[in-house]
């Protein structure tokens, strides 16, 4: 559904879990700073108002989207975070960078959530214009920033359960 049909800021904060026994990493692109900053600021606020503390939310900035999947390792691998969060911004230019970056990145996200178990959350807008990209990070379509952390703590609650649960989560 498109974000001008279902703002990205509304949420059924009913089935959120309690955040404050888990650990987050939040990996942040430079590329289009104003943007980033504000898809960060709304996520950090929605994990901490559902819980999350400050000392277990670890956060890295890296030059661009690109980087956003191999950054999301290597946290993952020195912090240990019950989730990745990945926060970027990739407008369109002239050329076909922007598919190439996305595509890589959301490849990448997905791949890395599969192959370790840990859930990889893709908070990147893609937007054709800088607009576009405003409506989304606060504006009058809601904050990437704020679904993402949603995403991430409904994921989260998933994988604590599947790494204290005897069973797994039922998929083999
Ligand atoms: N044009 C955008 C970029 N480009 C930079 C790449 O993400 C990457 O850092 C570079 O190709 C070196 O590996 N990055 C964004 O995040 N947003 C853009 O709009
Ligand atoms: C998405 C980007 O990397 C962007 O800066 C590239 O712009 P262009 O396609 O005009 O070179």
């Amino acid at each position: 559904m498109a974000s001008a049909l279902k703002n990205l800021s509304t949420y059924d904060d009913s089935n959120i879990p309690d955040a404050s026994e888990m650990t987050f990493a939040i990996v942040v692109a430079d590329w289009n700073r104003d943007i980033t900053h504000a898809l960060y600021e709304g996520c950090l606020e929605t994990l901490q108002k559902h819980g999350a503390s400050e000392e277990k939310i670890h956060v890295v900035q890296v030059p661009g989207t690109f980087e956003l999947p191999a950054a999301g390792r290597i946290i993952a691998g020195r912090e240990n975070p019950d989730v990745v969060i990945c926060i970027g911004c990739v407008i369109k230019g002239e050329t076909q960078h922007d598919e190439y970056i996305n595509n890589a990145v959301a490849q990448g996200l997905v791949n890395l959530s599969i192959a370790t178990g840990r859930p990889f959350i893709f908070g990147v807008l893609t937007p054709n214009t800088h607009q576009q990209a405003l409506d989304r990070a606060g504006g009058k379509h809601g904050n990437k920033g704020v679904e993402a952390a949603v995403t991430a703590l409904r994921m989260a609650e998933l994988y604590r359960a599947k790494a204290t649960s005897k069973k797994g989560i039922g998929f083999g």
